[in-house]
């Protein structure tokens, strides 16, 4: 009998050719966008004085996800009220929004309510949607319990995490698991297993109380 060829290994395509993903950062002011993306983009933190973000700004960076090159638009948008209208502008292009309340901040908290009104408003209906408590190093000023914070991400069925820009904690996670969430939708390949976000936020997500900052 002639031996079965199996068929050839088809290139696996490159997200980062479609042009990328965009991913928008949204949160009250002060909460820590730009510095999450800053410590994600550069691995640094942006200590020294709080210089609010004017309108909107954008990284780019290309993410490895399971031997795909995803690229990743990352926008940093403002936090103040009066630059909301232009942050309405980008909503509709988010393929994933990462919206953060600051852990020390009650209020930045209690607003997340009114975030995810304007994100149901102006976002995809099948935006990806992860909640981030930032500032979990600050220990001594955290005002908002993790509990808090799973309650209402429980609520909205949104994956949620504790974040810190200043330590680094669950930074990377944050985004690779949006990459992944982003790359899984983009690319259905037939024989790959279901990506679920959920399961691999609490499989991967790493607890404040672990690695000291
Ligand atoms: N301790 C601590 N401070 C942080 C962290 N992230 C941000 N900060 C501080 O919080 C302040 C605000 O951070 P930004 O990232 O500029 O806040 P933002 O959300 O971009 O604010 P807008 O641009 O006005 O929307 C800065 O002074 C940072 O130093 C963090 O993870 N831990
Ligand atoms: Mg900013």
């Amino acid at each position: 009998s002639t031996p079965v060829s199996c068929p050839p290994e088809r290139p696996v395509p490159d997200a980062s050719e479609e042009g990328g993903r965009t991913v928008m950062l949204v949160g009250d002011s002060g909460v820590g966008k730009t510095c999450l993306l800053v410590r994600f983009k550069d691995g640094a933190f942006l200590a020294g004085s709080f210089i609010s973000t004017v309108g909107i700004d954008f990284r780019n960076k290309v993410l490895n996800v399971d031997a795909v090159k995803v690229k990743l638009q990352i926008w940093d948008t403002a936090g103040q009220e009066r630059f909301r209208s232009v942050t309405h502008a980008y909503y509709r292009d988010a393929h994933a929004l990462l919206l953060l309340y600051d852990v020390t901040n009650r209020a930045s908290f209690d607003n997340i309510q009114a975030w995810l009104t304007e994100i149901h408003e102006y976002a995809q209906q099948d935006v990806v949607l992860m909640l981030l408590g930032n500032k979990v190093d600050s220990t001594q000023d955290r005002v908002v319990k993790r509990e808090d914070g799973e309650k209402l991400a429980k609520e909205y069925g949104v994956p949620f995490m504790e974040t810190s820009a200043k330590s680094g904690l669950n930074v990377d996670l944050a985004f690779t698991a949006i990459a992944k969430e982003l790359k899984h939708r983009s690319m259905k390949l037939p024989n790959e297993p279901k990506f679920k976000l959920h399961d691999y936020v609490k499989k991967e997500v790493r607890g404040s109380g672990c690695c000291r900052s």
